[in-house]
């Protein structure tokens, strides 16, 4: 199969599809790769480090996508990419389509095969393709909400951890998933004080048997999440509803009564955002502030550390990327259910019901198009 890397678009994006490891393990099976000029160098992984692997660099996107029969990337397509999408072309990456009516009405109508990283499940449960740049974004979520509690950057002025004196910070983070257990790591490293609060019982029992006393575990309702961002100087919001747009459990009010100078950093922002408050920001304009509560919304938060997140992410996208390429979509589809729930959007048909439901379309099931 003819595979295409092209450069990602997205502001302050410098991560890339595959890796020269990740190309080398597709030419190896007799496939071609094609690379635009300079899609790693920001990251150090130069164009010839690609010819040595057996990509040929190609210098435009529009070639690319006019000649790939799968088109490898990262982020959500820009509007500029979807245009140029064909016809049964493959598509896999992140898509994150249920708060994205415009994008998915240029998927739709491209015609293309359009596969979600952030949908494709795992034999042992969970979503292994979400996982990495999730545990990546959960770490950061901390440093970004420490950061932004420094009182030149709009937050109250405190020192997450403490000193001896002086108690540190209350973390309060919603979703106990990959996310919130990751920021929960930091948090407790950071010395902070911590709540996580989730809608599985099972899930706050595993923490609490990792964690212990060192962090404080609530089931999670309308409640339960008042009570604890009131208190908190830090709210990390991590919850998932997969496909589907996140619910926001934290409303405009709540926030209007959180201490002032206080940082909320909405991850699940990719899925619309957990905070009725949010909407999503770039790197280079990350937080904005509602009611004197910093907001950090920021959409692609892997692409901040894009060289451990690249390779975090090629370690979990290409055995599929193989699959795809050896077998073409259909019958890789076929050999794999778990493959087979990446499938959002199929030749015009939205495939995913999430979506479909929550945008309006009418659902067609993935099988009904592999018949
Ligand atoms: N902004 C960014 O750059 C990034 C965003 N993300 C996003 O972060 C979000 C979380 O991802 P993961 O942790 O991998 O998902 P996950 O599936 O591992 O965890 C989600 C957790 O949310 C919980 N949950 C669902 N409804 C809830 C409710 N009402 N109250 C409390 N908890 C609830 C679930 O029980 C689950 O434990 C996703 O939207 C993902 O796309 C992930 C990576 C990067
Ligand atoms: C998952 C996601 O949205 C990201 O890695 O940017
Ligand atoms: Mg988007």
């Amino acid at each position: 199969m003819l595979v295409g890397v092209p450069k990602e678009i997205k502001n302050q994006e410098s991560r890339v599809g595959l890796t020269p490891a990740s190309v080398k393990e597709l030419v190896l099976r007799g496939h071609q790769v094609l690379v635009q000029k300079n899609a790693g160098a920001a990251i150090g992984l130069t164009d010839s480090m690609y010819e040595g692997s057996g990509a040929s660099i190609i210098d435009t996107a529009a070639e690319i996508f006019a000649r790939a029969e799968m088109i490898v990337k990262v982020k959500e397509p820009q509007p500029q990419e979807c245009a140029m999408l064909r016809e049964g072309q493959i598509l896999y990456t992140y898509l994150h389509l249920a708060p994205d009516p415009e994008q998915t009405r240029a998927l739709v109508k491209s015609g293309a095969v359009c596969l979600a990283y952030e949908t494709i499940t795992g034999a042992n449960g969970g979503l292994p393709l979400l996982a990495p740049m999730s545990e990546v974004a959960g770490r950061m979520s901390i440093q970004a909400g420490a950061a932004h509690l420094e009182k030149s950057k709009g937050g109250m002025g405190l020192l997450l951890g403490g000193v001896p004196g002086v108690a540190p910070g209350h973390v309060a983070i919603i979703g106990a998933g990959v996310v919130g257990t990751n920021a929960l790591q930091i948090a407790v490293g950071m010395g902070a004080r911590v709540t996580v609060l989730d809608k599985s019982v099972d899930r706050l029992r595993q923490l609490d048997l990792v964690f212990g006393n060192r962090v404080s575990t609530m089931y999670s309702n309308a409640h339960t999440i008042e009570e604890a961002v009131l208190d908190a100087d830090l709210v990390i919001g991590g919850v998932l509803v997969p496909g589907a747009a996140a619910p926001k459990l934290v409303t405009r009010d709540m926030i209007s009564r959180m201490k002032k100078g206080a940082v909320v950093v909405d991850v699940a922002i990719d899925q619309g955002g957990c905070f009725e408050t949010s909407h999503a920001t770039t790197h280079e304009q990350p937080t904005f502030i509602v009611d004197g509560v910093v907001h950090y919304c920021v959409a692609n938060m892997p692409g901040a550390v894009a060289r451990t997140s690249t390779f975090a992410l090629n370690n979990a996208t290409i055995a599929h990327a193989v699959a795809l390429a050896d077998k073409g979509w259909k019958r890789a589809l076929q050999a794999n259910p778990h493959l087979k729930n990446g499938l959002n959007v199929c030749q015009g048909h939205v495939t995913y019901e999430a979506v479909a439901h929550g945008l309006g379309y009418p659902y067609i099931s993935a099988d009904s198009l592999l018949a």
